[in-house]
C-alpha cells in the first residue's frame, strides 16, 4: 500500500522581527550550531553570548528594518509564497500533496512542519531544501535538525531528500531567463556577476563540495546566455569572521570592476531561492553604493527566482521525482 506523502520546503531561518531581540533570537541557534561554525564551544559560546551577539543584533536589525515587510522577513514572505504557489501547480497537475514550509533554525520549524503533516496521515516525506547548491554549512543542518525531530518519533516516516539542483536544467533555464528577461527591460550591462554565498575555505578542503557547485552553476548559466569569459564574473559574499572564505569576494571585486573597464553592472545570486537580508540588502543597496562609489555608472541587481511561475515549476518538479510521482511539468 501507498504511503500518503507530503512535502516540506526548507530554509534557513529568520528573524521574527526586525529588532534587537528578533535579530537575537534567531542567531543564537543558528551560529551555535557546530556545522556552521566549527569553532570548539568552550571558545565559542562565551565569544558568541558576550561579544558577537550583543555587538552584532542591533546592527543587523537595522539592516532587516527597511527590507521589512507587512509580511515579516522577506525570506519568510516570498517562502509562503512559494509555499501555496508550489501546492496550486501540484493540484494543476492531479497532485494532491500537503505541502509545509519550515526553517532550519527558530520558526515555523521542521517540528511543527512534521507535527502537521502527521496529523494528517503522512508517513512519507520529501525534504526540499531551498539551496542549489549543497553545503555542509546549510543542506546538512537541515538532515540534522529532521534527525532530531524524529528521535521523539515512534513511526519514522520514509524519507526522500533533495540534496542539490545546482545543475538542474530547469533551474539553469530559469536563471537564464530571469537575465534576459532584466536586460529586456533594463538593457544589459558590460558584465554579469555572479555571487554566491561564501563559505570559510577550510569547509572545502576538509571536502565540502559547494564551491565546486557555485563554479558550475556559473558556467553552465553563464553558457546558457552565450556569455564570454569577459562578460561574466564569479564570486562569494557575505563574508563573517577572520579566517579566510571563498575568494574572490564580492565586496572586493566590486570596487575593483570599475577600474577593470566596467562601467554597468549586472548582479545576480543564484545560490537564493528567495530575496533576504543576503541579496536586499548586503547586494543590492551596499554593493551598489560600493560599485557606484569606485566609479561605476550603472548597478541592477537582479532578484532571486522567488515565486516566480518557472521557479514553482521547478520546484514542484524536483519534489514529485523525489517522491516518484514523477508527472512532467510544463516550463
Ligand atoms: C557564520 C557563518 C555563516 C556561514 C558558514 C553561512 C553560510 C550560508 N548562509 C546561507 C544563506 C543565508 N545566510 C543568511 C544570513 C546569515 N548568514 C550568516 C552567517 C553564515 N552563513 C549570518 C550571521 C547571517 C545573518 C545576518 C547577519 O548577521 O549578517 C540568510 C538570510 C536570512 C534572512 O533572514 O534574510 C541566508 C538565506 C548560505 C546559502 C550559506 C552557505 C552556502
Ligand atoms: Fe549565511
Ligand atoms: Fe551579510
Amino acid at each position: 500500500m501507498r504511503h500518503k506523502q507530503g512535502l516540506i520546503l526548507v530554509n534557513l531561518g529568520t528573524p521574527q522581527s526586525p529588532t534587537p531581540e528578533g535579530v537575537k533570537a534567531f542567531l543564537r541557534p543558528f551560529l551555535s550550531d557546530g556545522r556552521v561554525v566549527d569553532l570548539a564551544p568552550w571558545l565559542w559560546r562565551p565569544l558568541l553570548e558576550l561579544v558577537i551577539l550583543p555587538r552584532r543584533s542591533p546592527r543587523v536589525a537595522r539592516n532587516y528594518a527597511p527590507i521589512w515587510t507587512p509580511d515579516g522577513s522577506p525570506l519568510l514572505a516570498i517562502g509562503r509564497r512559494q509555499q501555496a504557489g508550489i501546492k496550486a501547480r501540484l493540484l494543476q497537475a492531479d497532485i494532491d500533496l500537503p505541502v509545509c514550509l519550515a526553517m532550519t533554525y527558530g520558526e515555523p520549524s521542521l517540528a511543527t512542519a512534521w507535527q502537521q503533516l502527521k496529523e494528517q496521515g503522512v508517513e512519507e516525506i520529501c525534504l526540499l531544501p531551498l539551496y542549489p547548491q549543497y553545503s555542509s554549512t546549510t543542506m546538512a543542518p537541515v538532515l540534522d535538525t529532521w534527525a532530531r525531530v524524529m528521535r521523539r518519533e515512534k513511526n519514522v516516516p520514509a524519507l526522500h531528500l533533495v540534496r542539490d539542483y545546482h545543475l538542474a536544467p530547469g533551474y539553469i533555464a530559469a536563471l537564464a531567463n530571469r537575465v534576459r528577461q532584466h536586460w529586456q527591460q533594463n538593457g544589459q550591462g558590460d558584465c554579469l556577476l555572479i555571487s554566491f554565498h561564501g563559505i570559510p575555505v577550510r569547509y572545502a578542503k576538509e571536502g565540502d563540495p559547494y564551491p565546486a557547485q557555485c563554479q558550475a552553476t556559473a558556467n553552465a548559466l553563464a553558457q546558457e546566455l552565450g556569455l564570454a569569459a569577459e562578460q561574466w564574473r564569479l564570486s562569494f559574499q557575505s563574508r563573517f569572521g577572520k579566517e579566510p572564505w571563498l575568494e574572490p569576494y564580492t565586496d572586493e571585486t566590486l570596487l575593483q570592476l570599475p577600474a577593470s573597464g566596467v562601467r554597468r553592472l549586472d548582479v545576480i545570486c543564484p545560490g537564493f531561492a528567495a530575496d533576504c537580508l543576503e541579496t536586499l540588502e548586503e547586494i543590492a543597496e551596499e554593493g551598489k553604493a560600493a560599485f557606484l562609489s569606485a566609479g561605476g555608472a550603472a548597478y541592477h541587481y537582479i532578484p532571486a527566482l522567488n515565486d516566480q511561475p518557472e521557479h514553482l515549476d521547478l520546484l514542484a518538479q524536483l519534489a514529485s521525482q523525489a517522491l516518484g510521482i514523477g508527472k512532467p511539468f510544463a516550463s
